[in-house]
């Protein structure tokens, strides 16, 4: 799948059509890219493409505020400003952390709602407007998704809606901006966001089209070979995260990857979707067998990402 490109290596994922005619073969190429390198783009996805070109405005109007405008609304119950350096997603890595601040906005309808912080409106007028409606269109197309990856599982397309993953599931948009510069200090490399795999169900990411994102499918092998994944014009980067690994019996791949500093500023968007918090997550049944049993006991989401976060931010 990769090819040499000079010194660097490049990724060839598959691109999935949500509005495909044909759903079969759809679901069989998203099943074959779940199971080889659980990354792919989707297209026909349903996000405006004037409102992407909006989310971007506003989020660089965020991040250009001053870092004590931006510390008012710092982090709580995941939700808020994250400034650089207070993340390492690598935590075996000797850095001052990873280079990069961020800004998580939770589910807009359920019952946590309230605990979302917004710029004030003097500040930043049509940010919250943004947010909220860039926040609806993306998990639409994460739902829409999912009607998909459930028949790539042999399981029925209302699967998730049935079992009640998606009853208050738990969306989080998370804004991205890398500074440019920033390369090195003493030890290892400083990267925009270390090598890691993402913690939930499935995570849509859009970009501003800067490179810097790298795939590393075969995470045990050392040394570790990255390849770049390259942007596509109107096409969402998908990956598979580590609790829908654990749901397949890893039959899906949740897949290292990272941001390498390409001398540029960067801004990305991620919607991470997750079941709703206290969802047991349990072997699903087309991906055990007597040969095959389950590798892991069930697990009540929350707990599950508890652990995830402490580990990450240390606290
Ligand atoms: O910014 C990117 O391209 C990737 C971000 C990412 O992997 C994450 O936030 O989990
Ligand atoms: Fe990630």
């Amino acid at each position: 799948m990769g090819e040499e490109d000079e010194d660097s290596l490049i990724v060839n994922l598959p691109i999935i059509d949500l509005l495909a005619p044909d759903r079969v073969s759809t679901a069989a190429t998203l099943r074959q890219a779940c199971i080889e390198v659980g990354f792919f783009y989707i297209v026909n996805h349903g996000v405006d493409k004037d409102l992407l070109g909006r989310l971007f405005e506003e989020s660089k109007k965020f991040f250009d505020l001053p870092v004590e405008e931006k510390m008012k609304l710092d982090r709580k119950e995941i939700r808020g400003y994250t400034p650089l350096y207070s993340e390492k997603l690598d935590t075996s890595l000797n850095t001052k952390g990873d280079s990069k601040e961020s800004f998580y906005i939770g589910p807009l309808h359920d019952e946590l709602c309230n605990l979302n912080q917004w710029p004030s409106e003097e500040l930043l007028p049509n940010w919250r407007a943004t947010m909220e409606a860039y926040h609806k269109q993306i998990l639409n197309a994460g739902k829409s998704l999912l009607s998909l990856l459930a028949p790539a599982l042999n399981l029925n397309e209302n699967f998730f809606e049935n079992v009640g993953a998606l009853d208050q599931p738990m969306p989080v948009l998370r804004l991205l901006h890398y500074p440019e510069g920033d390369n090195n200090c003493n030890n290892d490399e400083v990267l925009g966001a270390s090598a890691h795999s993402d913690y939930g169900m499935i995570t849509l990411l859009v970009t501003d089209g800067v490179p810097g994102l790298q795939v590393c499918r075969e995470k045990d092998r050392q040394p570790r070979i990255w390849e770049d994944v390259p942007h596509v014009e109107g096409a969402i980067i998908v990956n598979i995260g580590d609790i829908t690994e654990r749901w397949t019996n890893c039959l899906f791949r949740s897949t290292l990857h990272r941001v390498v500093p390409k001398g540029r500023e960067r801004f990305s968007a991620a919607l991470f979707l997750d079941p709703p918090h206290n969802f047991s997550v349990e072997c699903l049944e087309t991906c055990c067998s007597e040969s095959n049993p389950p590798r892991f006991p069930p697990i009540r989401y929350n707990d599950y990402l508890k652990e995830r976060y402490r580990v990450t931010y240390g606290a």
